[in-house]
């Protein structure tokens, strides 16, 4: 077993200094603050801007400037809001809306971007085209990618303005994607003076938290703007690549990172027992070798693997038994309560399975360059049901006439006011929407019989909603032309760009499909799980989380696939080829991902940990554990 070495918990406390040094508002520096899980890193965010306030608050203030400070979701914008309190002075808000923020008024040059950039993603599209295989699924969504950059095109022979929604889906040849967003601010920060102006003059501090996340492009382009204005301009970045999980994010950022930059260095971690700790440093020492050492007051912690069969037949009664076992080991009889243990899982399918939204997620699952989005419930095609349809349905079945008009307003375009104008029947303009809701409500939606499929139809005959590009193919001609979104297949394709991508994989119209003959009552379920409302947590959601028991639950039988092997991780079964290529490249591959998977959620336990295995083979699982030296043998049990 690694030892672990402790120390006295101000031994970071000389990051925080340097830091303060960094945000001087004479001279602006940049900074590098990259740490292990719960070393402290939003707590020097939060220092830092106390810090700042204290000292250059109100001179900054007078002269207009501010500190910006970006984050990835709008979750993490809340809780660091929360922490620093709102203030002027730093405006803290989602990378998409700062940048949406900055060039929202630029429409001619935003035109002129993206009639220099669809050109040559088209010749692009028409070459690959050329050279593919005709009929494959890949063919088939060139074709329709090709048929809608082409649409674009010519709506953008006249000048046009342009709309985006930072948290929503983005309907209409006037929306641009979140993608372009990132990209067209790239650009503009690269050649655009009066905009690196007003960053500039406007921040001369920007901080970007989570900042492993954060989209390539920018990065580099914000790097740029720093080293073009040293002295005047300065960025702080914190962010830990081992807990990297979106693939927008840099691989290799640190590589980046000026040697002018100041590196403040926290290696102490304040959130958990010694144990886990320990097991951190295991999980990360492949990757680059950093370990951390914990607080010479912490606890010496508990950890346990649990060792099941994937072929047991009722898991939640064991992981019930698991429970109850820590709860003794522990003496820590909170750990027998479902809810004051925070379970984790890296295997979306089984969390699928135990929440009753299996069948709609497998559906969808079948086309790769789906799952990115289908993870984070970021996919326009879903997002009609999830924020749509479904809290229409639960505000009319309470019928809160209220609620049901409030979301309408803010959603539909039936009451969109050029909509309610146009009336065909001006003594009562709400009626379309009393028979879109009876109509909605009269399908009803909880019955296991009801389909996607059937109040996608319902939702296009009384255009309630838009209709995403994924589904018009779906719905009568008409219905579906209320929406053309040329960039909805786009984006969802680019979310997924690792490599399992390539793999054959039925075409994503196959998947709509094959999902909109599921019950749409699975959906409630499934957006409280990517919303991180329910019992088990995603991954995506708990980062930068703490919960005082964890539970994680790793179950390869229901995995349908590689990305999140973790038998191969814990060296129980062969590495392929390609695994093997990955490793001895340092680059991407899925066991990479699912270590990283395994310490964000591991790293967020204050008390005592226990791991449940779910395994075809668990002899080798144990040997290859304790082989590894990853736990120690009376760390194991057999179950
Ligand atoms: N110097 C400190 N003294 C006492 N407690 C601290 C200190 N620094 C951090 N903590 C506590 O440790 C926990 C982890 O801190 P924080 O959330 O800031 O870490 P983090 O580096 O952002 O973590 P992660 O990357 O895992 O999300 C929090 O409960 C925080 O209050």
């Amino acid at each position: 077993m690694v030892e672990i070495e402790t120390a006295p918990p101000d031994f970071d406390d000389g990051a925080d200094a340097t830091i303060r040094e960094c945000l001087n508002p004479a001279a602006p520096k940049s900074f590098f603050l990259y740490a292990g899980a719960g070393s402290g890193k939003t707590r020097s965010l939060k220092n830092a801007l106390d810090g700042f306030r204290d000292a250059h608050g109100a001179a900054f203030r007078r002269l207009g400037k501010k500190i910006a400070v970006i984050t990835y979701t709008n979750a993490a914008a809340d809780e660091i809001a929360e922490r620093v309190g709102q203030d002027s002075l730093f405006p803290i808000s989602t990378i998409h809306s700062f940048c949406w923020r900055h060039i929202e008024t630029y429409h001619s040059d935003i035109q002129a971007w993206l009639l220099e950039t669809l050109p040559a993603n088209l010749t692009d599209l028409h070459e690959k085209q050329t050279k593919g295989r005709a009929g494959t699924k890949a063919a088939l969504d060139r074709e329709r990618a090709i048929a809608s950059t082409t649409r674009r095109l010519e709506w953008l022979s006249l000048p046009r303005r342009f709309t985006y929604n930072p948290n929503g889906d983005n309907f209409g040849q006037d929306s641009l994607s979140h993608s372009e967003v990132l990209k067209i601010t790239a650009a503009f920060i690269e050649t655009k003076p009066s905009m690196r102006t007003v960053l500039v003059n406007k921040y001369p501090l920007l901080l970007i938290d989570e900042s492993q996340d954060t989209n390539k492009t920018l990065l580099e382009a914000f790097f740029s703007l720093a080293a073009a204005n040293q002295g005047k301009f300065g960025i702080g970045l914190f962010g830990d690549t081992m807990q990297r999980i979106f693939l927008d994010g840099h691989p290799e950022l640190e590589r980046l990172v000026p040697d002018s930059w100041a590196r403040p260095v926290k290696r102490l971690n304040h959130r958990s027992p010694q144990r886990v700790v320990a097991l951190g440093n295991v999980l990360r020492a492949p990757i680059d070798g950093q370990y951390q050492l914990a607080r010479d007051d912490s606890d010496a912690g508990i950890v346990r693997l649990f060792v099941a069969s994937s072929t047991t037949p009722d898991k939640p009664s064991l992981e019930q038994r698991v429970r109850d076992r820590m709860a003794d080991l522990c003496g820590d009889p909170e750990w027998r309560d479902e809810a004051e243990v925070k379970t984790l899982t890296l295997e979306h399918h089984m969390a699928a399975s135990r929440r009753g939204f299996l069948e709609m997620f497998q559906a969808l699952d079948r086309d790769s360059r789906l799952s990115t989005g289908l993870r984070t419930g970021e996919i326009a095609g879903l997002r009609l049901f999830t924020e749509r349809v479904a809290p229409l349905v639960a505000a009319a079945r309470a019928k809160d006439e209220f609620a049901v008009m409030a979301h309408l307003r803010a959603t539909s375009p039936l009451l969109q006011r050029s909509a309610v104008a146009q009336s065909t029947n001006p003594d009562d303009p709400l009626l379309p929407i009393r028979l879109g809701v009876n109509a909605l409500l009269a399908l009803n939606p909880d019955s296991p019989t009801t389909t996607f499929l059937s109040i996608l139809e319902c939702v296009a005959e009384h255009r309630l909603f838009e209709i995403p590009a994924a589904l018009q193919p779906f719905v009568a001609d008409e219905a579906g032309a209320a929406a053309t979104d040329v960039e909805a297949i786009a984006d969802e394709e680019e979310m997924d760009t690792d490599e399992e991508a390539t793999e054959p994989s039925p075409a994503s119209l196959e998947a709509w499909r094959a999902f909109l003959e599921t019950p749409y009552r699975q959906a409630v379920p499934y957006a409280e799980y990517v919303s991180d409302r329910g019992p088990f947590g995603t991954h995506q959601g708990v980062k930068g989380l703490e919960f005082e028991r964890v539970l994680v639950i790793l179950d390869d039988s229901d995995a349908r696939g590689f990305l999140f092997s973790y038998e191969k991780l814990f060296g129980a079964k062969p590495l392929s080829d390609t695994d093997r290529k990955h490793v001895a490249d340092a680059t991407d591959g899925g066991i990479t991902r699912t270590r990283r998977l395994l310490y964000v959620t591991c790293t967020r336990a204050e008390k005592s940990l226990a791991l449940v295995t779910y395994t075809e083979d668990p002899d080798a699982l144990v040997a290859a554990v304790l082989r590894n030296e990853w736990f120690d043998p009376d760390e194991v049990e057999r179950l």
